[in-house]
C-alpha cells in the first residue's frame, strides 16, 4: 500500500512467416496496437455470441525484429535500471511454438540469434566492468515449474542431488524465498552463460520432464544483483532482481481430445495463467487491497517480481501465419520435436549413427590395409619363391644343405610380420563387423522410437478436432495421420548434419561471442554422455519411458 505500482509495459511479438494472416490480424502503422478478427466458429451454432474482434493497444510491436531490437525495445532499459536497484520482470507468454523460448533463450548454435536472457547477462557484466568505484555481486537462480511442483534447474549444475531438488515456496521476514533452491554466486560472464546452458538441458532432460513437451512448464530465471561501494566506509548497498520468466505454452486450455497426462498438465497450466492473470489485473487495480499472491506456485514466486517498484514487461509471442488454426507440417513439427520433446531420443539417435559411421570408416581403413598387407605378402612369397628357384638351380638342396642369405632372411622376417599384422587385421576386422552390426540396430531401434514417439508427440500437440479437420483442404499436407511414416523417416538427416556441420564451422561473431561459446561449449561437453561403450548407449533407451 502507498507504492506507486508501475504499468505492466505489453509487447506483442509476432513469428514470422512467409504466409502471413493478413485477413485476421492488423498491425496498427504506430507499431503501438493489433487488431484480431477471428471467423465465427461453426461449433457455435445458431446463437452464436463469441467475441471475434479484438483490439490491443500495446508499448510496441514486435513483427521481422531480430534479437536485437527485440531486446533494446523490452529489455536494455530494465536492466541498466535493476543496476540502479530497480527490479525488473519480463514474461514470455504464447501458444506453443509461437518462439517464447526463442525470445528469451534463443537459438542455441548461433550467437546471433541468443535471446534477452544471455544479452541480459552480458549487459550485467559488461556495466559492471565499466563500474569503477562500485563491485557488482550476481547471484542466479533457474527454477521450473511443473504441475505446481518447483524444480531447481541449477541443482545438478551445482553438483547437488538430482533426485531431491523439489522446492517449497516460503513466506518469511525479508519477503518470498525459495526453500533448498541453490543460488549461486557469479563471477564472471561465462560462467553465467554456462549455467543458464546447463539449467536449459536440465529443464529439457531432468527426470520428471522426460517425456513432457517443454512448453508445460514455466521457467524462472532470476539474477540477484547487489552493488555497493568499493570504497569501504560507504556500506550502502543496493539490491535489485531481474527476473526472466519463459511461462509455459497456453494453447492447450481450450483443446479438446487431449487425456492423461497431457489432461493434467493442461489444468496445471490453465489454472496458474489463469491465477497470474488475476493477479495481474488486481495489481493494475489501485483500489484493490487483497493481491492474490499465494494461489499458485507461479504467483507465489513472483510475489515480489510484479508490482511495486518493479518494472515489469510483458512479451506476448503470436503465430502470424495465415490459417493458424492448422498444425503445422510434419516437417516444421519434426523440426520441433528434434529440438524439444524428442531432444534426448534424437541426441541418443545422432551419437548412435555417429559411433556406426565412425566404425565404418574405420573397418573401411582395416579392409584396405588388410588389402595392402596381403599384396605385400603376395609380393614378398613371389620374392622368396624366386630365390628357391634360384637355390634349386644352383643344387643346393641337393646337397642337403640349405643356405639362406641375408636378403632372403629379412624377407622371411618381414613374412612373418605381415603375417602377424593381417591375423591382426582380420580380428580387428571381424570385432569392427559385429560392432557395426550391432550399432545399425541401435539406429534403426531409435529412428523406429524417434518416428514413433513424434508420431505421439504430435498427435497430441496438433490434435485438430472433426469440424476443423473437415474443414481443411482435401489433398493438402497437414492433415494428421495423411503422412506415410516413410515421409518422415526419409527426412534427410544428411543435408542436416552437413548444415549443422556448416554452422558449427562459422566463426563467432565478434570478440563477446567467445564467452557465449565456450560456455555452450562447456555444456555440451558436460551433459552429452560418454559413448565409450555400447552399454551405456542401450541403457538411456532402456531407460526412456514411453509415453
Ligand atoms: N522470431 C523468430 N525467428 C526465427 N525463428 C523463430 C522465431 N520464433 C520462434 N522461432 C523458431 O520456432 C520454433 C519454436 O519456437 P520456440 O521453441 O521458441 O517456441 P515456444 O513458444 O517456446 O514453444 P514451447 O512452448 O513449445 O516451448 C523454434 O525452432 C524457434 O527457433
Amino acid at each position: 500500500a502507498g507504492t506507486k505500482t508501475r504499468r505492466v509495459l505489453a509487447f506483442v511479438r509476432v513469428k514470422p512467416t512467409s504466409h502471413f494472416a493478413q485477413d485476421m490480424i492488423k498491425l496498427g502503422s504506430d507499431n503501438k496496437s493489433i487488431d484480431i478478427y477471428i471467423r465465427k466458429s461453426p461449433r457455435g451454432g445458431i446463437v452464436n455470441n463469441t467475441q471475434t474482434d479484438w483490439s490491443f493497444k500495446l508499448d510496441g510491436l514486435l513483427h521481422n525484429a531480430s534479437q536485437e531490437m527485440v531486446y533494446e525495445a523490452v529489455a536494455k532499459d530494465l536492466v541498466s535500471k535493476a543496476l540502479q536497484g530497480y527490479n525488473g520482470t519480463i514474461m514470455c507468454y504464447g501458444q506453443t511454438g509461437a518462439g517464447k523460448t526463442y525470445t528469451m533463450t534463443g537459438a542455441a548454435s548461433e550467437y546471433r540469434n541468443r535471446g534477452i536472457i544471455p544479452r541480459a547477462i552480458q549487459q550485467i557484466f559488461k556495466s559492471a566492468a565499466e563500474f569503477l568505484n562500485i563491485l557488482v555481486t550476481v547471484r542466479i537462480s533457474y527454477l521450473e515449474i511443473y504441475n505446481e511442483t518447483l524444480f531447481d534447474l541449477l541443482a545438478p549444475a551445482l553438483g547437488r542431488g538430482c533426485k531431491d531438488n523439489q522446492l517449497t515456496v516460503m513466506d518469511g521476514p525479508q519477503g518470498v524465498y525459495v526453500k533448498g533452491l541453490s543460488i549461486h554466486p557469479v563471477s564472471h560472464e561465462e560462467e553465467a552463460l554456462h549455467l543458464l546452458f546447463e539449467g536449459e538441458t536440465n529443464r529439457v532432460i531432468g527426470e520428471h520432464s522426460l517425456n513432457k513437451n517443454s512448453s508445460r512448464s514455466h521457467c524462472i530465471f532470476t539474477m540477484f544483483i547487489e552493488c555497493r561501494s568499493r570504497d569501504y566506509t560507504n556500506h550502502k548497498c543496493l539490491k535489485s532482481k531481474i527476473t526472466l520468466i519463459d511461462l509455459a505454452g497456453s494453447e492447450r486450455l481450450s483443446k479438446t481430445g487431449s487425456e492423461g497426462q497431457v489432461r493434467i498438465e493442461a489444468s496445471y497450466i490453465n489454472k496458474s495463467l489463469t491465477f497470474l492473470e488475476q493477479l495481474v489485473i488486481a495489481l493494475a487495480d489501485p483500489k484493490r487491497e487483497h493481491i492474490p499472491f499465494r494461489q499458485s506456485k507461479l504467483t507465489h514466486v513472483l510475489k515480489d517480481s510484479l508490482g511495486g517498484n518493479c518494472n515489469t514487461v510483458l512479451v506476448t509471442n503470436i503465430y502470424g501465419e495465415a490459417d493458424s488454426r492448422s498444425p503445422p507440417s510434419k516437417h516444421e513439427a519434426f523440426e520441433l520435436f528434434k529440438k524439444q520433446a524428442g531432444r534426448v531420443i534424437h541426441r541418443v539417435f545422432r551419437e548412435n549413427k555417429r559411433i556406426l559411421i565412425s566404425r565404418k570408416k574405420r573397418s573401411l581403413s582395416v579392409a584396405q590395409k588388410i588389402n595392402r598387407i596381403k599384396q605385400q605378402m603376395e609380393a614378398i612369397k613371389e620374392a622368396l619363391e624366386a630365390q628357391k628357384q634360384k637355390r634349386r638351380q644352383e643344387g643346393e638342396e641337393a646337397k642337403g644343405q640349405v643356405i639362406i642369405d641375408e636378403e632372403e632372411f629379412s624377407l622371411i622376417l618381414k613374412l612373418k610380420e605381415l603375417k602377424e599384422e593381417h591375423k591382426a587385421g582380420f580380428t580387428e576386422l571381424q570385432d569392427l563387423k559385429a560392432e557395426i552390426q550391432y550399432c545399425q540396430q541401435l539406429v534403426d531401434k531409435c529412428r523406429k522410437r524417434l518416428i514413433s514417439e513424434f508420431e505421439i508427440w504430435y498427435n497430441e500437440s496438433f490434435y485438430i478436432p472433426e469440424h476443423v479437420r473437415e474443414a481443411l483442404k482435401p489433398g493438402g499436407n497437414i492433415r494428421p495421420g495423411m503422412i506415410p511414416i516413410n515421409r518422415v523417416t526419409c527426412l534427410d538427416e544428411d543435408e542436416q548434419d552437413k548444415f549443422e556441420q556448416m554452422q558449427e564451422a562459422v566463426l563467432p561473431d565478434g570478440p563477446r561471442s567467445v564467452s557465449f561459446y565456450r560456455a555452450r561449449m562447456k555444456t555440451d561437453q558436460k551433459v552429452t554422455p560418454e559413448w565409450t561403450g555400447m552399454e551405456e548407449t542401450t541403457w538411456i533407451i532402456q531407460s526412456q519411458p514411453l509415453p
